[in-house]
């Protein structure tokens, strides 16, 4: 935990006049009982009227001085805490960014969710709750402690014989409770998790009429987080319960032997009231710092959380060992045996032995059935993942050797399941380019064959898109994509099956668009349909990860099987 501290030191004034200001608050809160004890035995025992006047009077300056040092405290506590709280977040959310495609598979998308939000309240939390609670329960029991062994020490010394068993209580069940709370977290990251995955498919659930078996498995998954909280709570219900009494019976001594010192007329009777005001404060201050340490255990799990993604080491996915610059225009994209696993096992390995070249100018189109590696083997080109075996050359230079944005500026993708962002369709085609202008914009669009539809929009470029683009149909959201690409005049271009979601005819307006485009630039095109790649120069069938043929459109109709029976499977569907 203390490797959190870095992100509450630049609020070190806010952290520290926090609890300075509570230290006010409590000091005054202290002065109370021994400001009323000397009222019951100077002012009421003596009938002294005037020292209950101005006694009281003091009592009240106390009072304001106090509530004075509670706002301060609360204002500043709140500062820090969520300070504390926004600078983890942002850093929490950059690390989330920095992280490879491969690192990122490691959590689920629920789970990132529940670290970046639940997760820091609770660390939050703790800041608030150390600065507010915990100082002034600290504050009480040190002040009350102080204050009762000034009006006795030996009725003070009974309270301290609890100490030790306390202390030993809360450590063992501190102890217990961060894992269980470290399993609650676990379960919201499943619920968070599932619920995310219900809405981004919640049309599916509607059209196989699932939402039924959908609330079940919601209700299973809630029920467990049901269950793990319970048994936290369970725990932490035991604590207080527990503490009061190991603390109620140090109290009944003190207040036993009081009694007698006070029949003995060694203690006077407004010092032993004013005694059980302070034992009763020291009482409620132990408990509170109990309940606190809860806070604490809870807040170690979700600082465990934190950390595990704050600590993912760099993999150096994206980055440059040496920061080569290829020349301005890329003449080659060469694959050199390259091989690839997910898990980085050889053994696992879903491409094989892949070498191909591509030259400037020219487009090559990738077939293969489902699962063959097609996604997979584009996607090694922007570096989302590293190669397992082999190169990947651009020119002369290894992809691994070039600095991240100038792959990016070299290498454009449409990815396969088209995302946009909620916002307008202007800045959804130029994000990559935030700085185009609307003409630009427009070029490109036309050449995605996207411009028509747009302009039809009562908003045109203007038309704000909902979460995801809903508002969009597939094929318009893809053509907003490949606009997207476009945008950057990237010499690499890859279209991963983006035009799956558009009719026939515009896939092949799309192709005779990009033509232009293409002319100088190296192509990658995965398609299903073989009317998306017959026009290629050349054509990698990919069967298991392996490139098992590769041609033209009419020699692969005589030299693959596999390309054949596509072909004839889809024979009267090409335009
Ligand atoms: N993130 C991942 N982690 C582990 N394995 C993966 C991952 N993505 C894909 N795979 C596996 O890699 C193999 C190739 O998948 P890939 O998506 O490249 O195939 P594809 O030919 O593009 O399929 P499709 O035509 O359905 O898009 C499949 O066996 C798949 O299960």
């Amino acid at each position: 935990m203390y490797k959190f501290i870095r992100f509450i030191q630049p609020y070190w004034f806010a952290a520290i006049l926090g609890p300075l200001f509570m230290l006010l608050e409590v000091c005054m809160d202290l002065l109370q009982p021994k400001l009323m004890a000397s009222i019951v035995n100077q002012g009421v025992t003596a009938g002294n009227l005037r020292h209950i006047a101005d006694t009281g009077a003091l009592m009240l300056a106390v009072a304001v001085v106090g509530l004075i040092g509670g706002v301060g405290c609360t204002v500043y506590s709140t500062i820090a805490s969520q300070s504390f709280g926004a600078d983890l977040r942002q850093e929490l959310f950059q690390k989330v960014q920095s992280l490879s495609i491969r690192s990122l598979d490691r959590f689920d998308s629920g789970s990132v969710v529940t670290r970046l939000t639940g997760d820091v309240v609770q660390l939050q939390n703790l800041v608030l709750v150390v600065r507010r609670m915990f100082a002034r329960q600290l504050f009480q029991f040190a002040g009350s402690l102080v204050m009762a062994f000034i009006i006795s020490p030996r009725l003070s010394l009974l309270l301290l014989a609890m100490i030790p068993l306390l202390v030993l209580f809360l450590y063992v069940t501190t102890r217990l409770t961060v894992p269980l709370y470290g399993r609650v977290q676990e379960k919201l990251d499943q619920l968070n998790t599932m619920m995310q995955e219900n809405l981004a498919g919640i049309r599916v659930v509607k059209a196989f009429v699932r939402s039924r078996h959908e609330e079940q498995r919601y209700g299973d998954s809630n029920s467990n987080f049901l269950k793990a909280s319970l048994k936290a709570a369970k725990l932490v219900a035991i604590n207080t319960p527990v503490m009061s009494l190991i603390l109620n019976f140090s109290v009944v001594g003190a207040l036993w032997y009081g009694g007698v010192l006070s029949r003995e007329g060694v203690l006077p009777v407004g010092d032993l009231a004013a005694f059980l005001t302070y034992i009763t404060q020291l009482l409620f201050a132990t408990l509170g710092m109990g309940n606190q340490l809860m806070t604490l255990s809870r807040a170690k799990a979700s600082a465990d959380r934190i950390n595990d993604v704050l600590v993912v080491p760099a993999d150096h996915v994206g980055e440059a060992a040496s920061g080569k610059t290829p020349a301005a225009a890329i003449e080659k994209l060469e694959f050199r045996h390259v091989s690839f696993s997910y898990d980085g096992n050889p053994e696992h390995a879903v491409l094989r032995e892949i070498n191909f070249t591509a030259l400037r100018g020219q487009t090559v189109g990738i077939i293969g059935v489902n699962g063959s590696g097609k996604s997979t083997l584009v996607s090694l080109i922007p570096r989302f993942y590293d190669v397992t075996q082999g190169q990947i050359l651009l020119d002369s230079c290894n992809i691994n050797d070039l600095q991240p944005e100038v792959l990016h500026q070299k290498v454009g993708m449409v990815l396969q399941q088209s995302l946009l962002f909620s916002g307008t369709i202007l800045d959804n085609i130029r994000y990559g380019k935030p700085e185009a202008g609307l003409e630009e914009v427009e070029a490109a669009a036309k050449l995605a064959q996207a411009h028509d539809f747009i302009i039809g929009l009562p908003d045109g470029y203007q038309t704000l898109l909902g979460q995801r683009g809903v508002n969009l149909s597939g094929g318009q959201k893809q053509r907003i994509s490949i606009a997207r690409t476009l945008m950057l005049k990237p010499q690499c271009i890859i279209l991963d099956d983006c035009t799956s979601a558009v009719d026939l005819n515009t896939d092949l307006r799309i192709r005779q668009s990009l033509q232009n485009v293409m002319k100088d630039s190296i192509c990658l095109i995965i398609g299903q349909r073989i009317a998306s790649i017959q026009h290629a120069d050349v054509i990698l069938v990919l069967e298991e990860g392996r490139i098992t043929a590769r041609g033209s459109h009419q020699e692969l109709l005589h030299s693959s099987p596999l390309y054949r029976e596509i072909a004839t499977s889809q024979q009267g569907a090409q335009p």
